[in-house]
């Protein structure tokens, strides 16, 4: 991973102390404001002391903008790199005619089609409408392992930038040059997308608040002090206010979110808002996709069954026609076995090619096709009318993990074919490990219920619905949602499309379809359905972390009273004075040291603010207590101890000491 010298932001900061900017972040404005009017005043009338107050008011709104800078400046070495992947392609687009024709990948447009071969870079993002490949997206992923991309089926996806390493494919585009997967990434990691989520918006509110509260509590002070004869400086009012508003969460606030959403891309995973990973944070259910998700989603047959009575030659033939026009990954695999294993033609006849095909649908879960007066069909076992002898065949099929399809010729059932697919390694582990943070895992899948009580077992989910079309995965996610209930949603389909769009976190498969990504919030690069635990994680520490750093800020103000107090009313009043526990030199002193700690306490709290304050599983309310302990009363001794050894050195400037 590239890194950044910290100095690198240093111009980044400066620019950020623009008052347009700083509007955006009201406790940071009235910092602002304060160094703008104790600096016009300290020219008044120069002193150590005044000029002193002026700088470190200044210092501690550049701090905030240096937290600010250095979070997006890790993002930005990672849009380097990910710049570097965004070639100038040519793509070899096809006409009416389908001839080809040369143009820059830049004048693609949605719904063009090029031709990609092995070794050329795929020109822009889009699906795969014909043929099947393997593809390279270690530019993207990082990972090197080819992937294949295939059209007709849940991995047809493919990304700009990405090299073909076999094969011939068409591509459909589906995003317009500039609106490229690679381009939201580089704006995203750069953080020019940026947006207040609802809980930043909420916070900010809250501190805007304190700081109104405490600027009034500031202002009405002065009346008092005249009263009792020890008129303040407007100088000395400015430090104190800065001294008791919540300057260090305000200073940090933006860069948490940006370290948060940081840490994300480095697991791989991109997020398009930054709700959902707030969200994720407080996730009570996950529910997953089975094919492609829970499983390599290579699903291809195996094997054929043949019902009594029918011979194995008849049951190829007529699994064979259902599928030549089937564009599924499936449809194709029937194909293949049947011309391997059975001897049949893999291409279509001239005769055949005059069958009306019926294509597969999520809805009726069959395909198949009518020619020469028969009606061939497959699909889930539901469809059919089943002869005990049949239905053990799919029972057995189902109870193994497979994927049964029956095959009939009108009324007459031929057959069985076995679909497999591979359960992806180390799942249960993960899935224990979800369940002890508190998640419900529950598997949603079109196929029957046998199949999916047997995958869920394997996979060691928590709970299955079967059989279950798009809108019913919506619908549960909907009735998990009006229980209260914060839900994530992984899948990889056009099918799960709705749900992803439904569900709080929608985290959709790399290798899924085009309409999955862009339906959820985030894209998950490797694939993994269990990378959903790292991003509870990340949701979990943002959390964690804003919070702590807003408790630890407002507990640390509280010595400054001891000091600023004092030091003002000391004159006037000398019993003040026994709240000088710090023993402070001077009032000048005194008040210099609160606004020096005020301003250090930030950067020193910036590599927290970066990392994170690390998550461990475990209940809320012990997280809650250990983190009032840590922060709560950390915040609390830390700046006393702080103000007083800032103390002994400022006592030391003449003018000041
Ligand atoms: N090409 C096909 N022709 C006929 N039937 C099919 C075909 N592909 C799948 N089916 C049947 O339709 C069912 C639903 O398939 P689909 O791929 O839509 O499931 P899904 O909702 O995405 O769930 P999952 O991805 O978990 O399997 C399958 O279980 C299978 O029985
Ligand atoms: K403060
Ligand atoms: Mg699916």
């Amino acid at each position: 991973m590239t890194t950044r010298p910290l100095l690198a932001s240093a111009p980044d900061a400066l620019r950020k102390l623009h008052p347009r900017h700083q509007l955006r972040n009201p406790v940071m404005f009235v910092v602002w404001v304060g160094s703008v009017l104790v600096t016009v005043l300290a020219i008044g009338e120069p002193s150590v002391f005044t000029i002193s107050v002026a700088a470190w008011l200044w210092l501690t709104a550049l701090f905030a903008c240096f937290a600010e800078a250095v979070a997006e400046g890790r993002g930005k070495a990672q849009a380097d790199s990910l710049r570097k992947t965004k070639t100038d392609a040519v793509a070899r687009r096809l006409r009416g005619d389908s001839t080809e024709e040369r143009v820059a990948g830049t004048d693609l447009r949605v719904g063009d089609l090029v031709v990609v071969e092995a070794g050329e870079l795929v020109p822009g993002d889009g699906d795969v409408v014909e043929g099947i490949a393997t593809v390279d997206e270690s530019a993207i992923t990082g990972e090197s392992a080819p992937v294949v991309r295939e059209s007709g089926g849940d991995r047809s996806a493919v990304t700009g930038g990405t090299t073909v390493l076999s094969d011939r494919i068409v591509v459909k585009i589906t995003a317009k040059p500039g609106e490229t997967f690679v381009d939201r990434m580089i704006a995203l990691v750069e953080g020019a997308e940026r947006q207040k989520t609802p809980n930043e918006i909420a916070l900010t509110i809250l501190l805007s608040t304190l700081t109104v509260i405490f600027l009034l509590a500031v202002v009405a002070l002065q009346p008092f002090a005249v009263y009792s004869g020890g008129e303040q400086s407007v100088i000395v009012l400015a430090a104190l206010l800065v001294c008791l508003i919540p300057t260090t969460i305000g200073a940090l606030l933006s860069a948490i979110g940006i370290a948060g959403m940081d840490r994300l891309v480095r697991r791989n995973v991109l997020a398009t808002s930054g709700k959902a990973v707030e969200a994720a944070g407080d996730i009570d259910t996950l529910l997953l996709d089975k094919t492609g998700t829970i499983t390599w989603g290579n699903r291809r047959a195996t094997e054929l069954i043949p019902a009594p009575g029918v011979d194995v030659a008849a049951l190829a033939e007529a699994a064979r026609l259902s599928s030549l026009a089937d564009g599924t990954p499936e449809g194709r695999s029937v194909v293949e076995l049947c011309a391997e294993r059975h001897g049949l033609p893999a291409t279509t006849s001239e005769a055949e090619k005059a069958g009306v095909f019926v294509p597969f649908s999520a809805q009726t879960r069959m395909s198949g096709v009518d020619i020469g007066g028969r009606s061939i069909r497959k699909g889930a076992a539901g469809g059919f009318d089943l002869a005990p002898e049949v239905r053990t065949v799919v029972d057995e099929v189902s109870e193994d993990g497979g994927t049964p399809l029956v095959v009939a010729d009108g009324d007459a059932v031929l057959g069985v074919i076995r679909l497999s697919d591979v359960v992806k390694p180390g799942i249960s582990e993960r899935f224990a490990e979800l369940r002890s943070m508190g998640i419900r895992t529950i598997m949603v899948t079109g196929d029957n219920p046998l199949t999916a009580r047997a995958i869920a077992a394997e996979a060691g989910v928590d709970d299955y619905l079967a059989e279950a079309k798009p809108e019913d995965k919506m619908a549960l996610i909907r009735q998990e949602q009006e229980g209260g209930r914060l839900v994530a949603m992984t899948g990889d389909g056009t099918n799960d499309a709705p749900a992803l769009a439904q569900a709080d976190v929608g985290v959709a498969m790399n290798t899924g379809t085009s309409a999955a990504k862009e339906a959820g919030n985030m894209v998950d690069l490797d694939s993994d359905p269990t990378k959903l635990i790292e991003i509870v994680e990340i949701g979990k520490q943002l959390l964690i972390t804003r919070g702590a750093l807003t408790t630890f800020s407002v507990a640390n103000d509280l010595a400054k009273y001891f000091a600023i107090l004092p030091a003002m009313f000391a004159a006037i009043y000398p019993q003040l004075g026994g709240l000088n526990v710090m023993g402070l030199a001077t009032p000048e002193s005194a008040i210099l040291s609160a606004v020096v700690f005020n301003a250090l306490i930030i950067v020193a709290l910036i590599p927290l603010a970066l990392r994170g304050v690390r998550y461990r599983p475990s209940s809320a309310s012990a997280l809650l207590r250990r983190n009032l302990l840590v922060y709560g009363l950390g915040g609390v001794v830390t700046p006393f101890l702080g103000i007083w050894l800032i103390d002994l050195l400022v006592r030391l400037i003449p003018g000041i000491g």
